[in-house]
């Protein structure tokens, strides 16, 4: 698992420490594995670290500290280091001590400067850490520009300047680093887009501090292939878990279809499909049970362990019905209930519903709608941009688990000290028609199989990301857990495809746990 702790989780466990050990003692922890990370991407780029060049972009704090003490190191090892100082009279004293005799050179002139960053082979961003508020101030972006425009690799101390450790919120431009190096725990804000976005790969330098419970976490392959369901000699069907699907219209039988694959790859032993699409689904599915068309309802559909309402359902009175069904409460409660797509719009009319085992799966748009079924306003940009805070006020607002798909998605529990879950895989290609009907069969799948919603949501996530790259790079397994979304040879992919790289995504984790 990845963890990520927020500002004040992390001030508290360094001062705990920072009283125990010697001053500076931290800071040179964070500096020398920040060193290590240049020194091993200057021996990539410029085939060693003597004679490259390195520039220090370094604020007022300590986050200047750590790239001063890291440019010392470097320079100590040849480099050619220059310092800019955007606040000179506040740059951490014994930093600058420490660069000037190991041979750097400072300026605090915007156009040095910059002329220096054109050249340089490594920028290092120590503009603010997680002491930095609203935003980079107009005197670095001259700087922050440059490093954009420069071949230079820009690597980010401790999280890119400009970007909300605690939420990954970006106002205006912020640093975008090829690579992150973060001290002590993650940083939520490194975890979630766009933040995640700007933070390139991220490495964490432990510095010995000690952190309670997280505020975030990202599953990493291992934990997901101890969540996957592994069935046993005595496993049929029912102890597998069956999952109900129901969804698709006659408008849309391709979202029933597409949910109804996912479902069957998901690891339940059996989906019972109702409703509108069956003859669609049978004739792609011949594996599924269905029942002809929604009148005869969800209670009559037999034993499932879990329901999947809503992919396609379009909003006429069969898919009001529907809904109704899966929210009477004489359904048996026991029965986790996974609401997507127009099942969230009908919800979003009638407002909070709380029911145990409840996992919803909004869009930034439907999440819009189920805010302002709540009665909160807000836009999708706003959501887009703040994507755990909205999650989390869903989860709180409808007393149930909230799934939130988009560049991160991101899975809140109801319960708000719990941690939020981030997705680390993924790619932009996801963003498809039937996307999101193959995430949610799939994650019925898993609730039908035994998982908890946090865990069938984010797991499923996982997979359904796992798989999009798959897809995207032509059948070829992805690469583990974390790997930024985006990187090179993937292409475009459709749904259907998402779905039948599923098994392959599976394997891909349970091979390597
Ligand atoms: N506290 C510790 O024990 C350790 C801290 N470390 C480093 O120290 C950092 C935190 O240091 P600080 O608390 O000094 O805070 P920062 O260095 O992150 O920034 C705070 C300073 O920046 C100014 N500032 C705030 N917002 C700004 C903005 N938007 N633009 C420009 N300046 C802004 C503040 O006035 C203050 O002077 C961490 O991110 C990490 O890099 C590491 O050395 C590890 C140990
Ligand atoms: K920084």
């Amino acid at each position: 698992m990845r963890y990520a702790h927020t500002v004040e989780q992390v001030r508290a466990a360094e001062g705990a420490l920072l009283a125990r050990l010697p001053e500076g003692a931290l800071m040179q922890r964070a500096a020398a594995g920040l060193a290590a990370t240049c020194a091993g991407l200057l021996a990539e780029s410029h085939g060693r670290v003597y004679g490259s060049r390195v520039v220090l972009l370094v604020g007022s704090g300590d986050n200047g500290g750590d790239a001063l003490f890291a440019g010392a190191r470097l320079a100590a090892r040849g480099a050619r280091v220059c310092a800019v100082l955007l606040a000179p009279e506040q740059a951490h004293r014994a930093g600058l001590a420490a660069l000037r005799q190991a041979g750097g050179v400072l300026t605090e002139d915007q156009r040095d400067g910059c002329a220096e960053i054109a050249r340089a082979d490594l920028v290092l961003d120590g503009i603010v850490g997680i002491g930095g508020r609203g935003g980079l101030r107009p005197g670095a972006l001259p700087y922050v520009r440059a490093a954009a425009e420069a071949d230079a690799a820009v690597v980010a101390v401790d999280l890119p300047s400009g970007v909300d450790a605690d939420t990954g919120e970006v106002s205006g431009e912020a640093v975008r680093a090829a690579v992150t190096v973060t001290f002590g725990t993650h940083k939520p804000g490194l975890l979630v887009d766009p933040g995640a976005e700007h933070a390139g790969v991220v490495r964490l330098v432990p510095i010995g501090i000690g952190v309670p419970p997280p505020a975030a976490e990202a599953l990493q392959h291992a934990d997901v292939a101890a969540l996957l369901p592994r069935p046993t000699g005595e496993s049929d069907k029912y102890r597998r878990g069956v999952v109900g699907v129901a969804a698709g219209s006659a408008r849309y039988p391709g979202a029933a279809v597409l949910a109804v694959s996912a479902a069957l790859h998901g690891g339940a032993g059996a989906v019972r499909y109702v409703g509108a699409a069956a003859a669609a689904v049978v004739a792609a599915h011949p594996e599924t049970l269905v029942s002809e068309g929604s009148a005869q309802g969800l209670k009559q559909a037999g034993r499932v362990q879990a329901w999947v309402v809503g992919p396609g359902l379009a909003d006429g009175e069969d898919a009001v019905r529907t809904l109704d069904q899966a929210l009477d409460a004489a359904l048996d409660p026991d029965v986790p209930l996974l609401l997507d797509a127009d099942a969230l719009r009908l919800l979003a009319r009638r407002g909070p519903a709380p029911r145990p085992g409840l996992l919803l799966t909004p869009h930034a748009g439907e999440a819009v709608a189920l805010l302002a079924g709540a009665g909160v306003e807000a836009t999708r940009e706003q959501v887009e941009a703040a994507r755990l805070r909205y999650a989390r006020q869903l989860a709180e607002l409808y007393g149930c688990t909230v799934l939130l798909k988009g560049s991160t998605t991101v899975v809140a529990g109801p319960d708000p000290a719990g941690p939020v879950r981030v997705n680390p895989t993924g790619t932009p290609w996801l963003g498809t028609a039937g996307s999101g009907d193959v995430l949610s069969g799939l994650a019925g799948s898993l609730l039908a199989a035994g998982l908890a919603p946090l865990d069938a949501g984010s797991v499923a996530a996982y997979l359904h990301g796992l798989a999009g790259r798959t897809a995207s790079l032509g059948g070829a397994a992805a690469g583990a857990g974390g790997v930024p979304a985006g990187v090179g040879g993937e292409g475009p992919i459709s749904a259907s495809e998402v779905a039948a790289a599923l098994p392959a995504a599976w394997r891909s984790v349970t091979d390597r746990a």
